[in-house]
């Protein structure tokens, strides 16, 4: 069956201007977002996550902009799409934001009025995005409450955010967002400022909304720990480009890019028993230059002569899984998988 297309995003370049200078933070990438599905992108701080992903509602700060490429929506009314990067004015972001796309931050105070009640706020979501009255509002605020795990929700309704753990304080700005009824859900960072366990219940959480309100997900993350049991599929960032994506089985089991090993070999998990945890070695480049070659080569103790001269195209592995490394040309010399991805192939990792 064909899957729908939620969203269409070709050469996507951001910049932004900073005393003076140009900073290349998206670097024309290239991806699609299907109906239902959960993809992940993972990528070390500063690759250009949050950023890629914001330009989706018209979020990107005042010195920054989109300087070439486009990314079209396909999941509103209009079946020709709408193309976000021509959106100038607030009040037609007003119709994208909230209503078709949805964003979760990592902090959920930033998104919660402290003087106000959260029964209030889910209400004012409905209210704005759904055509129904007040008692309406009431009921399905107190549904949208138990769907998020949130018990006892006529007590908790009249409860202010200071009230609530940090987790239990997600979970109501999940409320909130789904709320709006919107068709992609962007999470970024949902569960970073979480401990461990609530980590697991916030993304088991999404996974069951993804499938009670056929959400499609875009899970932004820094640690490939967290995507494993959740995303269908999983794009690697590294410098404002896309180095690699496939299908979560394809990014543990048989990934491509060193900088997809080197994220793996850094996972808690991996670390062998009295060793040291692996950390990449180096620093990502300077954005404000041009790049050349393979913009991870610096840190890449595998790299060839090639990756410090010219930019790798994208080689496919499968019609799912590509990745943009030298190491896939065919007149490359064999280098051997690094111990973590034996590892996970043995079972041992998950
Ligand atoms: N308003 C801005 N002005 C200048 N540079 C910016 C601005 N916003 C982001 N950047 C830069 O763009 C690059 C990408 O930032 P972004 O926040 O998207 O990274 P990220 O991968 O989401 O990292 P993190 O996980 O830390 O949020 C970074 O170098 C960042 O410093």
């Amino acid at each position: 069956m064909e899957r729908k297309k939620m969203l269409e995003v070709k050469d996507l370049d951001i910049r932004f201007e900073l005393r003076g200078k140009i900073l290349h933070a998206v670097r024309g990438i290239s991806l699609d977002l299907y109906k239902g599905e959960v993809l992940a992108i993972v990528g070390e701080s500063g690759s250009g996550k949050s950023v890629f992903t914001r330009s989706f509602l018209g979020l990107l700060e005042k010195n920054g902009w989109v300087a070439g490429g486009s990314a079209v929506y396909y999941g509103g009314n209009d079946e020709s799409g709408v193309e976000l990067t021509a959106i100038e004015r607030e009040k037609d972001w007003i119709k994208i934001r909230g209503h078709e796309i949805a964003m979760i931050m990592q902090d959920p105070m930033t998104s919660l009025n402290p003087l106000r009640t959260i029964g209030s706020q889910i209400m004012e979501a409905i209210l704005l995005h759904q055509k129904v009255g007040r008692m309406d509002a009431i009921k399905k605020t107190m549904e949208y409450l138990e769907d998020v795990g949130i018990e006892e929700p006529e007590k908790r309704f009249e409860q202010y955010p200071h009230e609530f753990s940090g987790g239990m304080r997600q979970r109501v700005v999940i409320a909130i967002a789904i709320a709006c009824n919107p068709r992609i859900l962007i999470c970024d960072e949902p569960t970073t400022a979480l401990d461990v366990t609530i980590q697991a219940q916030i993304l088991d959480l999404l996974k069951e909304l993804r499938r009670k309100y056929k959400l499609s997900v875009i899970l932004i993350t820094h640690d490939l720990g967290v995507v494993a049991n959740i995303a269908d599929r999983v794009a690697v960032m590294y410098a404002g480009d896309m180095v690699e994506i496939g299908t979560c089985e394809e990014i543990f089991y048989d990934p491509r890019h060193p900088y997809t090993w080197a994220l793996l070999s850094s996972l808690p998990q991996a670390g062998q028993k009295g060793t040291e945890l692996f950390s990449i070695p180096g620093t990502p480049p300077s954005l404000f230059a041009s790049i050349q070659g393979d913009a991870f080569a610096p840190r890449n103790p595998r790299a060839l002569k090639i990756d410090f001269v010219k930019c790798p195209p994208y080689f496919e592995v499968s019609p799912t899984h590509k990745a943009k490394t030298w190491l896939l040309d065919p007149r490359a010399p064999k280098v051997p998988l690094p111990p973590v991805v034996e590892k996970i192939r043995k079972g041992g990792l998950f």
